[in-house]
């Protein structure tokens, strides 16, 4: 039985079919996305790898709610996206912490967006620091923070309100690569525990491996499916894993499957 088996899972299953997406921009009409059709499970971690506009982000954004889309269909446990839902966390590159409000302030912030505050609150923020290792930090002003402790932060807040689905947006790219690997081993073991259901957008193929049930590749002009390759390494991840064979040959069916879509573009 993996770990993964023997845990309660809480995520909520993400469906999209035949899902396109055409931006107006100032020079005309941009397609971006055409015929996204995936379903990923509760409790699965996906990334989504590929180059540089190719629509990663305009795809986690559709998911999140935040972005419209012109054909298909969408659902996050079973309802359409919205904004503002609040089981979906959602994280991005830079943490867009409130400068004037402390570290504990900044975690209980979502409860008192969704009118959510209660008596247990306090607690809830209590064990969310402990989660991602800032208890002695709890007063401290967020700008005062390293870059590391920031995206900790924000990743508290996009779990405050315990949502079966975490969007992740290259979370850890502006940080160097011991911290970036530490944090990734640290979300993927959360992940492991608490089973939510997980997207992460990268440039990384191995941030995609070691963290990932599932990368899918994707195309540019436009943004489409290439590549949807199992990532069958054992759970608990652990960053040895690295030097694995395993993970080479996953990481190279992961470069193939970019390569042939890179191919198909021109
Ligand atoms: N709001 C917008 N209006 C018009 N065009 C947009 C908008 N957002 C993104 N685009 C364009 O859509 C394309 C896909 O952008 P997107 O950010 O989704 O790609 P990406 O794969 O995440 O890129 P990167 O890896 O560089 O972050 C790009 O050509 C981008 O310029």
């Amino acid at each position: 039985m993996t770990q993964k088996d023997s845990i309660a899972v809480t995520g909520e299953a993400i469906t999209l079919t035949g899902v396109s997406k055409t931006y107006m921009t100032a020079s005309g009409a941009l397609p971006v996305l055409r015929d996204i059709d995936l379903h990923i499970e509760a409790g699965q971690f996906v990334s989504f790898v590929g180059p540089s506009g190719c629509g990663k982000s305009t795809l986690l954004n559709i998911i999140a709610g935040l972005v419209s889309y012109d054909t298909g269909t969408v659902t996050v446990g079973g309802q359409p996206p919205r904004e503002g839902r609040d089981d979906i966390g959602f994280m991005l590159q830079k943490s867009v912490l409130m400068p004037w409000l402390n570290v504990s302030k900044n975690i209980e912030l979502p409860f008192i967006i969704a009118r959510r505050r209660g008596a247990d609150t306090a607690q809830r923020v209590t064990d969310l620091l402990e989660l991602v290792g800032l208890s002695d930090y709890a007063t401290m002003n967020s700008w005062e923070l390293s870059g590391g402790m920031q995206q900790r932060v924000a990743l508290a807040r996009a779990l405050a309100l315990d949502p079966g689905v975490m969007l992740m947006d290259e979370p850890f790219s502006a940080l160097d690569e011991f911290k970036r690997e530490h944090l990734n081993i640290e979300v993927a073991h959360m992940s492991e525990r608490f089973g939510k259901t997980t997207i992460l957008v990268t440039h990384s193929i191995s941030e995609a491996v070691l963290m990932s049930d599932r990368i899918i590749a994707l195309g540019a002009n436009p943004g489409r499916m290439v590549g949807d390759i199992t990532v069958d390494l054992e759970r608990p991840r652990r960053p040895e894993m690295i030097g694995s064979d395993r993970f080479q040959q996953i990481s190279n069916e992961v470069r193939a499957a970019l390569s042939q879509g890179m191919e198909e573009s021109q």
